[in-house]
């Protein structure tokens, strides 16, 4: 996350971090959204490659033990079938993992809330995005959980000339665009929009510009949630 501030710890209690094993240790990689007990939504782009996963809930330093973290494994990755890897602009970057074994919910960690099929919010909607991105474009991760404001941005601004074009689809929703933005390592992790007063999750952070994580007119583009609900409901009631 570029510009924003460090968060409250476990103000977000649905954000995860998505780590992978090297060597004898866990990296972290994306960040994701606990939909369910046993399920985490996160971007196809950050599960492309087959590697030993692992989920941290009730995460806010990714460096520390704080006391309050779940670590689960990840017993299946359910990659969007329509996902093209060399093609992000194509839209379907969405993927779940079927954890394990079921997240205890408490104060640190608690379900996301998701947006009905196909709602899209106005533009201006106030969101924020939240994750353990890079602070600035080429810089480090964050060690501690980060957020910004990152107003709803339409469809209709966010593919105009200047802005987008044609590479942003309506199955995406684009956010920001000025001074704040994700960055690499905030991929997959919640566009958390309020809603009626609630916090809703209307996206899975997909990508930003590959000229600058906050390139001026580039908002970051996630994919749109309410899109998708009817694939997530048929893939988790697999159990
Ligand atoms: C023109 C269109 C196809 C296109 C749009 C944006 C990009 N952006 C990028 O390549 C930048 C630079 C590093 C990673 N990156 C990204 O945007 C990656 C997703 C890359 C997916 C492709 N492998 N996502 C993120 O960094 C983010 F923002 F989600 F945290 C690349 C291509």
């Amino acid at each position: 996350v570029v510009g924003g501030e460090v968060a409250r710890a476990n103000s977000w209690p649905w954000q995860i971090s998505l780590q992978y094993k090297s060597g004898s240790n866990y990296y972290h990689t994306c960040g994701g959204t606990l939909i369910k007990r046993g399920w985490v939504m996160t971007a196809a782009h950050c599960v492309d490659r087959s590697r030993t996963w692992r989920v941290v809930l009730g995460d806010h330093n990714i460096n520390t033990h704080e006391g309050r973290e779940q670590y689960m494994s990840v017993s299946r990755v359910y990659i969007h079938p329509n996902w093209n890897t060399n093609n992000v602009a194509g839209g379907w970057d969405i993927a779940l993992l079927r954890l394990s074994s079921e997240a205890t919910l408490n104060n640190y960690v608690q379900l996301a809330t998701l947006p009905p099929s196909n709602q899209v919010l106005p533009h201006n909607n106030p969101c924020y995005i939240t994750g353990w991105g890079r602070t600035q474009t080429g810089g480090q991760l964050s060690a501690q959980l980060k957020q910004a404001s990152l107003p709803v941005v339409d469809h209709n601004t966010c593919s105009s000339y200047g802005w987008w074009g044609s590479t942003v689809k309506s199955s995406m929703v684009c956010a920001g665009g000025y001074s704040e933005s994700g960055c690499q390592g905030d991929s997959g992790g919640p566009l958390n929009c309020s809603v009626n007063g609630k916090w809703v999750v209307h996206g899975v952070t997909s990508f930003v510009s590959a000229s600058g994580c906050n390139a001026y007119k580039k908002p970051t583009v996630f994919t749109r949630a309410s899109a998708y609900i009817s694939w997530m409901n048929s893939v988790s009631t697999i159990t």
